[in-house]
């Protein structure tokens, strides 16, 4: 059977990043991460920042769901490490990311729900060479997690309570040593995540633009 590592990832299948994409790297781009446990509201608040600031909204989730759509070869391990709640390996997600920033007109991302742990992140600075301007922060009570994930109703075969408990653990303990890493270095704005969806996006607001007037418009083009 297969294992969980301790960084919550599948352990199987290593890819080579596409070299043409691996050597260009993103710097000069704004990136925004937002983390959050699931069903703390990423996705939701991702949307209203992407159409309200004129942001590219990237969920590596939908990444990966466009990657199994392709037949990859990756599909089968991608699939079942969503059912079983389990984080894809980081060269695979990194890949895929990149190639969507790329692909992009825009140079403004906002990213939902990467990354998810500690791998995924040094993957991210050292490959990509990408650091985010700052970091979102949706925190939410478990309970309220749990409550929005079994309402969803969008047919995701991770919204079944085992899966949710299982997301939960990897979040807890892999996801949130991220978020602890970049709160060290100052970089996380937390958000009560516990409210409406617009109270919330109101507090996002907030946030956006006291950081456009405090780094002006080199850092952070609104
Ligand atoms: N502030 C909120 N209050 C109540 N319900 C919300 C709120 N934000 C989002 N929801 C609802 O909760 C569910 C989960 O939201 P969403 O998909 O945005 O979470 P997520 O963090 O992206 O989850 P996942 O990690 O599973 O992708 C959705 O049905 C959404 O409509
Ligand atoms: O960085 C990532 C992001 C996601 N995954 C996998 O996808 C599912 C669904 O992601 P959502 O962001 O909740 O839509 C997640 O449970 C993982 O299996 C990933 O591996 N790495
Ligand atoms: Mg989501």
């Amino acid at each position: 059977m297969e294992t969980m590592a301790k960084d919550g990832a599948a352990q199987e299948a290593t890819v080579t990043p596409n070299k043409d994409v691996s050597e260009d790297n993103l710097k000069g781009y704004t990136v925004i991460y937002v983390l959050g446990g699931p069903g703390s509201g990423k996705s939701t608040q991702c949307a209203k920042i992407a159409t309200y600031f004129g942001f590219c909204h990237l969920s590596v989730g939908d990444l990966l769901e466009a990657e199994v759509e392709t037949r990859s070869e990756y599909g089968k391990m991608i699939e079942d490490c969503k059912k079983e709640g389990k984080l894809v390996p980081s060269d695979l997600v990194v890949k895929l990311l990149q190639q969507a920033m790329q692909r992009s007109q825009n140079k403004k991302f906002v990213i939902d729900g990467f990354p998810r742990n500690e791998e995924n992140r040094a993957a991210a600075e050292s490959f990509m060479k990408i650091e985010p301007d700052f970091v979102l922060f949706l925190d939410c009570s478990e309970e309220e997690m749990k409550r929005r994930l079994l309402n969803r109703n969008q047919g995701r075969v991770d919204d079944n309570i085992s899966t949710i408990q299982k997301r939960l653990k990897v979040y807890f303990e892999c996801t949130l040593p991220v978020i602890n890493y970049y709160s060290a270095e100052g970089n996380v704005r937390k958000i009560d995540a516990e409210r409406s969806p617009e109270e919330v996006f109101e507090a996002i607001k907030d946030v956006f633009f006291e950081l456009k007037e405090k780094h002006g418009e080199t850092r952070m083009t609104l």
